[in-house]
């Protein structure tokens, strides 16, 4: 029944208006699965290989399409993701993308999933998911590579942590936003937003600081439950391999790596973060370790450049004890089963999973399902947007129709 008897393969828009693949599979009995890749752009340097959608398309439906159609099940995914990396023959998707290889990879999964009649979640992850669900990590003000002139660091994220739901969770999310606007205004700082909907000021880090933590107080008094906050410090695009240091421009301060490793620690004990992403370069695993030492008992050390969703690169962590999260995106490693396997690998060895976004994004659902069929504890997925909307909305319908 699951035998796939089409592929199709188009560019559709990305939320920042750039094209990206969209793969449509059809099975045997009328199955339909619908998917579409993901963007970055503080994009890792050992990630799978992106390719212009329009030759990534070519290259797919070269090599990869007439060994899955006719041959392939699309209710086995192992069978489908192995048959997209042979059909590759690289190590990183660089012949037929990354990209069309993870827009066949989730539209197989969905086909299957429509085969059954069952959510993609419980596809996924079988029957007895559904019950627990991730608190999404809400990005309400940023900068970096996700927009010009302002905050050095890339995402100040919401973590409603207390939470009695995952509505209440994506309800208080979209409060911070909010309240962090009116408090840009009242500072002189209005401003518009960045790649990911968050606010996007022309303040320096510290100033962000203070309104961050102001807003989700505020917030938190409000609806009476905790909320934290954490980064993603998106370290690597702020270090400099020539002078061994990672420049803060808009503050005008350059920290050298022990330096960093303080800095982080004692923001890490100021704020009483719940959660820092990529706080070090991605070549640094010692960095990371040392940090994760000092401070990995009170926070998440979460590693998305330095692990790319690759478990050969977090087996190298879990051997140095560097990190003890890793942040999963699907188009970093090119298939569901890849992603899979590292979410595996990372709760084996006591890492919680991060299932993320990326900063260019579609209405595309499939990781709002991942995260509800692997168990993980984290989302990572914006505050508001039509894009990000997509994946809290579908998160709130799986809650509702579990109940
Ligand atoms: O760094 C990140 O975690 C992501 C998503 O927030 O950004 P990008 O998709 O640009 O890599
Ligand atoms: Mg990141």
């Amino acid at each position: 029944m699951t035998l796939i008897t089409d592929i199709r393969l188009r560019r559709i828009l990305d939320s920042r208006g750039n094209p990206t693949v969209e793969a449509d599979v059809v099975t045997e009995s009328g199955g339909f699965g619908r998917a579409a890749a993901p963007s970055g752009a503080s994009t890792g340097e050992y990630e799978a290989v992106e390719r212009p959608p329009t030759e990534a398309i070519a290259a797919a439906r070269e090599h990869a399409v007439p060994r899955l159609v006719g041959e392939a099940y699309a209710g086995n995914q192992r069978e489908v993701d192995s048959i997209l990396r042979a059909a590759d023959g690289t190590d990183d998707f660089s012949e037929i993308g990354a990209n069309s290889a993870v827009a066949i990879s989730m539209a197989a999964a969905k086909a299957g999933a429509d085969v059954l009649g069952a959510p993609l979640f419980q596809h996924l992850g079988g029957t007895f998911r559904g019950e627990n669900f991730p608190t999404p990590l809400g990005n309400v003000v940023g900068g970096g590579e996700h927009a010009a002139d302002a905050t050095d660091i890339q995402e100040f994220l919401a973590a409603p942590v207390g939470a009695p739901s995952v509505e209440d969770a994506v309800f208080a999310n979209a409060a911070v936003h909010a309240e962090v606007a009116d408090l840009l205004e009242e500072r002189g700082h209005p401003s518009g937003k960045g790649d990911e909907g968050a606010w996007a000021p022309s303040i320096d880090d510290s100033e962000a600081f203070e309104i961050v933590d102001e807003a989700v107080s505020t917030v938190q008094d409000d609806v009476g439950f905790n909320i934290g906050f954490g980064l993603d410090v998106a370290a690597a695009e702020m270090y400099d391999a020539d002078s061994e240091t990672y420049e803060y421009e808009s503050a005008g301060v350059s920290r050298d790596t022990e330096e960093q490793i303080e800095y982080i620690a004692e923001l890490v004990d100021e704020y009483d973060l719940v959660y820092v992403e990529d706080p070090l370069d991605e070549d640094d695993y010692d960095a990371f370790a040392e940090l994760t030492d000092e401070v990995g008992d009170q926070t998440l050390i979460c590693g998305d450049d330095l692990f790319v969703t690759n478990t050969d690169r977090l087996v190298d962590g879990i051997d140095r004890g560097a990190a003890n999260s890793i942040l999963i995106k699907p188009n970093q490693i090119g298939t569901l089963s890849d992603a899979f396997d590292a979410i595996e690998l990372a709760t084996q060895n006591g890492y919680d999973s991060v299932i993320s976004h990326r900063s260019g994004e579609t209405e595309d659902t499939t990781i709002a399902h991942l995260a509800v069929a692997t168990d993980a504890p984290f989302i990572k997925t914006g505050a508001v947007g039509g894009e990000r909307t997509a994946k809290l909305n579908e998160l709130i319908r799986i809650a509702d129709d579990a109940t």
